[in-house]
């Protein structure tokens, strides 16, 4: 399954998100692990442990491995950290391998058996050529570690056959997990986007709207500047009334389809009511937000279902630069009433005067 790039780079920052803790603290386990592989060799050879504290390779893997682990914590790229996770990983097994004594083919064999499956940050998660660099790196750091204890020819072909087979296994398991979670988190998109989107309209439906205006005036910058806009259709009833409901949903659908037409780079079109629509215009003064939206109304009067149209009435204010995106809203609501009171099928904007 290909995702175009920047869902695919979605996905990964998701999947990385979820496992993103438990990593962290696993990479901690680096230097620990290191550790033990020493002591383990320690106990099966005669060397004693002593000896291989002493060995500043010892205490090289410990520092770089450890240092490695700490940094590793801290970053919030799911790439990186996945390219990182190779390196470690690597590192890792480079550090055991050259720790790994001559004549003891053996003990050299437990560090190819024992990173069959990629260890450490096991990226699974990543995208599947990282996934594939990291097993490759992980079996030739296997094959330093036989050729460093100079393990014989029967040893280097069990283990040749070992590293094939593992290696096709774990791209294997990996492309089949990978599958399933893909195939999860379009799914899970689909829902999202459901969920957010109004079913006739398909504007964003008012609890959407709501949280990604008031996240938009969050995001706001002294000076700049928004204005928000209530469009109500006038006489709806009318259409339901005598073309029936089936023409009202069309009407209201090409209604939505012509605010969504002209729906410029983060502006919000909701659908906040029966027939009623609210935008909100980043980087539009009130003056601009009503030409604007003049035009809209010009082509929701020339919209018509089996001879049935309307027109609309619609309500303007200009953010004051500190209200709740409640107030903004509110006042544009005084101005539609206004609109509404006035004759309807006209554009007012909010002002001292229409509050009263
Ligand atoms: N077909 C259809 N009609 C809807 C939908 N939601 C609300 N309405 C109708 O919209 C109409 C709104 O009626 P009113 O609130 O009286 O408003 P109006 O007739 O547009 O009159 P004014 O707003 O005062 O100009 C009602 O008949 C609702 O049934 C919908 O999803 N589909």
């Amino acid at each position: 399954m290909v995702f175009p790039p920047e869902r695919e780079a979605a996905y990964v920052q998701r999947m990385f998100g979820w496992q993103g803790t438990r990593l962290r603290r696993l990479v901690l386990f680096a230097p620990v692990f290191f550790l033990i592989f020493i002591v383990i060799q320690a106990l099966l050879m005669p060397a004693p442990l002593i000896d291989w504290l002493r060995a500043p390779l010892t205490w090289a893997g410990i520092v770089l491995l450890g240092a490695i682990g700490l940094w590793m914590r801290t970053v919030r790229s799911a790439d990186l950290f996945a390219w990182a996770g190779v390196a470690l990983q690597t590192l890792f097994l480079v550090f055991c391998a050259l720790s790994t004594r001559p004549g003891h083919g053996g003990l050299a064999l437990l560090l190819p058996m024992f990173v069959a499956t990629p260890l450490v940050t096991a990226p699974f998660w990543a995208r599947a050529r990282t996934v594939f660099i990291a097993i490759v790196f992980a079996y030739l750091a296997g094959a330093l570690a036989l050729w460093h204890s100079a393990a014989g020819s029967t040893v280097w072909l069990a283990y040749g056959i070992q590293a094939v087979v593992g290696g096709v296994i774990a791209m294997a398991m990996h492309a089949t997990v990978d599958n399933a979670r893909r195939g999860y988190f379009l799914a899970e998109e689909e829902l999202e986007q459901r969920a957010r989107l109004d079913a006739l309209t398909s504007v964003l439906n008012r609890r959407h709207f709501i949280e990604s205006g008031e996240a938009m005036l969050l995001r706001m910058r002294p000076g700049e500047v928004l204005s928000a806009c209530f469009v109500d259709l006038d006489h709806f009833k009318r259409v339901n009334d005598e073309g029936g409901h089936r023409v009202g949903d069309q009407l209201l659908a090409a209604v939505a389809h012509c605010l969504l037409e002209l729906q410029g780079e983060n502006r919000l079109i909701g659908r906040v009511g029966g027939e009623e629509f609210a935008l909100l215009l980043p980087g539009m003064h009130a003056q601009e937000a009503e030409r604007f939206i003049a035009t809209v109304c010009e082509r929701i009067g020339a919209l018509a279902v089996d001879g049935y149209s309307c027109t609309a009435s619609v309500g303007v204010a200009e953010w004051d630069g500190s209200e709740t995106l409640s107030d903004l809203l509110h006042r544009a609501d005084l101005a539609l009433l206004a609109a509404k009171r006035g004759g309807r099928n006209r554009i007012v904007q909010w002002s001292a005067g229409v509050a009263a």
